[in-house]
């Protein structure tokens, strides 16, 4: 199946009654199977609820989401599992202290009646830049981009064609980011996977993403290609300004 998204009037509201806060208005975009698409914008903009409700974690949204053609509604959860994953910040968090690599990774296997799960788990390890021993470990044996790559192995076993990355690479030390990235971008090249990233850091769009949008108080105000970076050839002026203060920044270093 292919993993095109496609998000029209997307809209949700937290709380009830007068309290309910309208977080996203209604966002519109769309993501082409093959893409690396990344989201960035203000903090509180909305870019991990929309994250949220592509995959269902959140579900009381309205409008529209597709993934290849099929409404994201109308998809049983664990064909979902099978056709998108997401990876989040903190592998700190994301992973069970208390359960080894072996019990993360066979999981999905076992609920998916899936076989070879040796097999499957000792290629993925090795697909995340790791090496078999990592299976029979802990999370508190491993350091933290040792456990990203943990997380990135749990989001691949099930080999979807769809990574929901939620600012994959923000809770780790500087040192450790751009191997994180480089992984990824090794991974999308040979499962031709689909990217859809949350990130604060316009150099990574620049370094992995195809096209971007920009969000600020839960609406896209555009949708850019990369090559949109150098130069801030944005129209938007949040768009603008944004970009601009990266170019700065980075032009400050
Ligand atoms: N479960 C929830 N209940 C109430 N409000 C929520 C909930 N989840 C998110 N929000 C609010 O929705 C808004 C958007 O949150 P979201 O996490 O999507 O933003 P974001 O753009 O990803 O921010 P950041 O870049 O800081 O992670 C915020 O104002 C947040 O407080």
């Amino acid at each position: 199946m292919t993993s095109n998204v496609e998000i029209r009037n997307l809209s949700i509201s937290f709380g009830e009654g007068p309290a309910a806060v309208k977080v996203l208005p209604g966002v519109n975009f769309s993501v082409e199977a093959g893409e690396c698409f990344g989201l960035v914008g203000e903090s509180g903009s909305g870019k991990s609820t929309v994250l949220r409700c592509i995959s269902m974690l959140t579900d009381f949204w309205q409008g529209q989401i597709s993934i290849g053609g099929r409404n994201v509604r109308d998809i049983p959860r664990l064909e979902r599992c099978r056709l998108l994953q997401m990876v989040f910040q903190d592998p700190y968090g994301s992973l069970h202290p208390r359960q080894s690599v072996r019990t993360t990774l066979s999981e999905p296997l076992k609920i998916h009646g899936l076989d070879d799960h040796e097999g499957r788990m000792r290629r993925v390890i090795r697909d995340v830049g790791l090496t078999a021993d990592f299976i029979d470990r802990f999370p508190h044996q491993m350091s933290g981009g040792q456990r990203q790559r943990i997380a990135i192995a749990r989001a691949l076993i099930l080999e979807p064609s769809l990574l929901l990355l939620d600012e994959p690479t923000s809770a780790l030390d500087v040192s450790v980011q751009a191997e994180i990235l480089n992984l990824l971008v090794r991974l999308r090249e040979e499962r031709g996977l689909t990217y859809l990233m949350v990130t604060h850091d316009l150099a990574v769009v620049d370094h992995m993403c195809d096209r971007f949008a920009v969000m600020l108080r839960g609406e896209v105000t555009e949708v850019l290609p990369r090559a949109a970076i150098q130069g801030n050839h944005a129209t938007h002026p949040y768009a603008r300004e944004l970009i601009g203060a990266s170019l700065e920044y980075e032009g400050a270093l």
